[in-house]
């Protein structure tokens, strides 16, 4: 971690922490007074209908939105309040992975794994690595941890989604963040390719002690696959919870058309 960040953060130190958090859009209101602590090495699922805020809050979580009003504070730092090279050291420690992938198509996989070195790479050095690969080690070593070693220098759009949604992962493991956020990383996959980047990623947080934030539309691999489940409707939060403790009426409720009956 860079050394500024490190002197200030213990095991105890939130990875996130939301302050009466609103976000608008204009007139719309997308996130109202939204309080929240995600703790190092916790795994959790946001949940809510189509439009409820997910990925307005995976946005504010790292860094790529600043709130309207209210504090988001990322490694006990507000976020607002950084300068740029600070801003720049946090965010490093953020990953994310998106549903649409955010792959350059027509580049090897490789080039696409060492995205994940950018920031942290001079620019000459990431002009160089398209020429000649750099670091080819730890990108192979991310694409074994992902699945897919074996495509190392295959073009990124002959790859099936589920494998670039691998590769997407593998991009992240060697930005090697402290905190992995996923906005909707199965949404584009079928049955069987969701479940197995569910595991992956379930496997990846485990295995290495990573926070893992995810939005997702299902809600059954909401409970298998994460610890505490956030459920937001109409940009509030409506429960914060154990998977566990997860009750059929709380879903009932965050899903109904009318106002919820908890
Ligand atoms: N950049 C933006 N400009 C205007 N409105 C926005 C913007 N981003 C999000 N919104 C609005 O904020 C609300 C929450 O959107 P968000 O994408 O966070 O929801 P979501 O729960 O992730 O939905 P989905 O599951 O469909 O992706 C929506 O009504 C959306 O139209």
């Amino acid at each position: 971690m860079d050394g500024n960040l490190s002197r200030t953060i213990n095991s105890a130190t939130p990875i996130f922490e939301l302050k009466n958090v609103t976000q608008r859009f204009g007139h719309f209101q997308s996130l109202t007074d939204i309080n929240l602590k995600i703790q190092p090495g916790e795994r959790v699922a946001l949940v809510g209908s189509s439009g409820a805020g997910k990925s307005t809050l995976i946005s504010l979580l790292n860094g790529t939105l600043l709130p309207t009003s209210g504090e988001v504070w990322v490694l006990d730092r507000n976020l607002a309040q950084l300068r740029p090279k600070l801003q720049r050291q946090v965010q490093r420690q953020i990953g994310t992975v998106y549903q649409q992938f955010h792959l350059v198509d027509n580049l090897r996989v490789i080039h696409n794994v060492n995205a994940g070195h950018l920031g942290r790479w001079s620019f000459f050095k990431a002009a160089l690595s398209l020429i000649w690969p750099q670091e080819v080690e730890t990108a192979a070593q991310a694409l074994s941890q992902v699945g897919i070693l074996e495509k190392l220098y295959s073009r990124t759009d002959q790859l099936s989604g589920g494998q670039q949604q691998r590769v997407a992962i593998a991009r992240v493991l060697v930005q090697n963040p402290m905190a992995i956020l996923a906005d909707e990383p199965i949404s584009s996959l079928d049955p069987e390719r969701s479940r197995e980047i569910m595991d992956l990623l379930r496997h990846l947080s485990h295995e290495t002690g990573k926070t893992l934030v995810t939005s997702l539309h299902a809600i059954e691999f909401a409970r298998s696959h994460y610890q505490r489940i956030i459920g937001l409707r109409q940009g509030r939060i409506l429960f914060d919870t154990s998977a566990e403790s997860l009750s059929p009426t709380m879903i009932e409720d965050l899903y109904s058309l009318n106002s919820p009956s908890l």
